[in-house]
């Protein structure tokens, strides 16, 4: 017998633990942990029955007083289960909780007082049973079908050799249908196919003297010699290869289709990135808060109302609270109803246009501060550590703080976003806007806040206009615009968070999904001695802007405004220059000129 050929033995229990049976439990460890996960709903109500028969057959087998004990325990469990309901959850889930944790305390004494294995505790499961199926109904989920799934082996997500045959048919179908003459590749060569979960990958080399981009174009006619239904032909660039070949990926299921849960921290310190949304062909794509040695990123994410923009945001701020390296800062463009769940978690909130003033200018402030920092370390960027955290500055809805109209001038604001786009980066600090179109119009106008954004992370969700991608096309060509994203996926349900992530990848993808971002904890962190320095702006105390609104324009800052800015910023010791105190203040120059002539 060969040494590969014998089971390897576990002296220790002489139990055999041959590849086969590995694989085995495996198998079965896998899917009790996918029944687990997928019924953990339908059998909740046995564990409340199941703990209900516990603690009324403890409190049964003692006697009083001590009977007492068990039942006060259930009930405060009771009590307590019902609370966290009532704070979490919608009003028929509090209404259930209500009863059914009204129930379990009224059966516990039941149980207590006429013993735990009698008539009592039968009608007490049948009572449970009954009170079950109105949760079940509830939480009915349609049964995927599997059978499919269950007879075939489990599939890594890696690329595996193709099965034989299969590959042959993928080959089949291209070399008649898309390489033959008079067919839309001809001459094209389809190499190295591997299956993966989804479906399969292979290079695609175009003939001589043709562009990938003529592949790209050939998407739609793929998708028919495949039968598939739009959206499962991807056909990315191979940088650095010949302009010949490209990626070419075909889905035969759509990972995107379930929601793909954010689960746990995955900022990497050693390179600033963390995984934001699922690929479609199941790989992670990364948002990048500092590229190391080159500084902080800014970016954009954009998308109609109700693509996931907020979602997205939740996952960034998430991902930065818990990092002892990051201090977020966040302005709510919708007045505070966006981001609610930030209000009391980030370090500064922002709710009203001027509160948001009072934080960008603070962080213009800081940049001022880490100046001396940057000087101290002899130039380049700095890099986020725990002592000198990367500051971001995150604006929901931003478009309602930037775009300005004939009620409301948001010049201002404009002006400090530029200023902090184009300064903040060496110093740790950056911009993280989203707004509901991609476009130069919903950033104020401004392209050189649209420049500096565009050389960060951009995330573009679904939009309903055609023109307004014009952050989204550079590099190499969509695959598809933004506006062709399906609202619906063909099982009809949404397509919250679909879009794509313009990294090296162009590849339709989904974000993480983090259902409830205040579950998470967050990591204290302080900001280096020479921005600490800095006083915070009382936000608490800032007027809401009903109470601050002059007549003629809604949110911009009034003169007396102004000149109180200018005149503080003269008084902590701003030269009275044009220059310093707009830096300093973040008013636009004829604001401060005329606020100096004024005063
Ligand atoms: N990645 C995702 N996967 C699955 N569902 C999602 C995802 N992102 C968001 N959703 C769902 O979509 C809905 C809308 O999301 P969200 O509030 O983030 O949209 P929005 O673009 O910020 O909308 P608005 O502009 O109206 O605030 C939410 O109910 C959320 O649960």
């Amino acid at each position: 017998m060969t040494e590969t050929a014998v089971a390897k033995v576990d002296h220790s229990d002489g139990i055999s633990t041959s590849p086969e049976g590995t694989q085995r439990t495996q198998s079965v460890l896998r899917e009790i942990r996918r029944l687990t996960r997928r019924y953990r709903m339908q059998a909740m109500p046995f564990a409340a029955i199941g703990a209900t028969h516990g603690i009324g057959a403890v409190a049964a087998a003692l006697d009083p007083p001590e009977a007492l004990l068990p039942v006060a325990a259930g009930w405060t469990a009771s009590a307590g289960i019902y609370g966290y309901v009532h704070r979490n959850a919608s009003r028929w889930d509090r209404l259930y909780a209500c009863v059914a944790a009204g129930s379990s305390a009224g059966w516990q004494a039941a149980l207590a007082l006429a013993g735990a294995n009698g008539v009592t505790a039968g009608l007490m499961w049948a009572f449970g049973a009954a009170l079950s199926i109105p949760w079940w109904v509830r939480h009915a989920e349609p049964e995927p079908d599997v059978t499919a799934e269950l007879a075939a082996p489990p599939q890594p997500r890696e690329a595996l050799p193709v099965a034989p045959g299969t590959a042959d048919r993928q080959l089949k179908l291209w070399n008649e249908h898309i390489a033959a003459n008079g067919k839309p590749l001809p001459g094209s060569a389809l190499d190295g196919i591997t299956e993966f979960a989804y479906g399969w990958k292979a290079t695609v080399t175009l003939a001589i003297g043709e562009h990938w981009h003529t592949t790209l174009q050939a998407r739609k006619s793929i998708l028919s010699v495949y039968d598939l239904p739009d959206g499962r032909v991807f056909v990315e660039a191979m940088h650095g290869e010949s302009v010949r070949k490209s990626r070419l990926t075909v889905l035969t299921s759509d990972p995107l289709q379930q929601k793909n849960h954010w689960n746990g921290p995955g900022l990497d310190p050693a390179t600033g990135k963390f995984p934001l949304m699922i690929a479609a062909d199941g790989e992670p794509l990364h948002f990048k808060l500092w590229n190391p040695g080159a500084g902080a990123l800014h970016a954009l994410i954009s998308g109609v109302t109700r693509s996931g923009k907020t979602k997205v945001l939740d996952v960034v701020l998430t991902e930065a609270s818990m990092s002892d390296r990051v201090y977020p800062l966040v302005i709510d463009g919708g007045g505070g109803a966006s981001l609610p769940q930030w209000r009391e978690r980030a370090n500064l909130f922002a709710g009203t246009p001027e509160q948001a003033r009072e934080v960008l200018r603070y962080t213009l402030r800081l940049i001022e501060r880490r100046r001396p920092v940057v000087e101290r370390q002899g130039g380049g960027s700095l890099e986020p550590s725990p002592e000198l955290p990367l500051v971001p500055v995150v604006i929901d809805e931003a478009h309602k703080l930037l775009m300005s109209d004939d009620e409301t001038d948001n010049r201002d604001i404009v002006r400090m976003c530029e200023q902090i786009t184009q300064e903040g980066a060496k110093f740790g600090v950056c911009l993280i806007l989203a707004t509901q179109v991609p476009s130069v119009k919903q950033l104020g106008n401004s392209t050189a806040l649209r420049d500096q954004v565009k050389a960060g992370t951009i995330v573009g969700l679904r939009i309903t206009e055609k023109g307004s991608g014009n952050m989204i096309d550079t590099g190499d060509p969509m695959p598809e615009h933004l506006k062709d994203l399906p609202a619906e996926f063909p099982d009809g349900s949404s397509t919250h968070g679909l879009g794509y992530m313009m990294t090296s990848r162009k590849i339709r993808a989904r974000a993480l999904l983090l259902e409830n971002p205040a579950e998470q904890p967050v990591t204290p962190t302080g900001l280096d001695p020479d921005s600490a320095a800095e006083p915070v702006p009382a936000l608490n105390t800032a007027k809401k802007p009903a109470e601050t609104a002059p007549p003629r324009r809604s949110s911009g800052p009034t003169a007396e405004d102004i000149d109180a800015t200018v005149r503080e910023a003269i008084a902590a010791g701003t030269e009275p220059a044009v220059d310093e105190l707009m830096r300093d203040t973040g008013l636009a120059m004829t604001q401060v000129r005329a606020a100096l002539k004024r005063i």
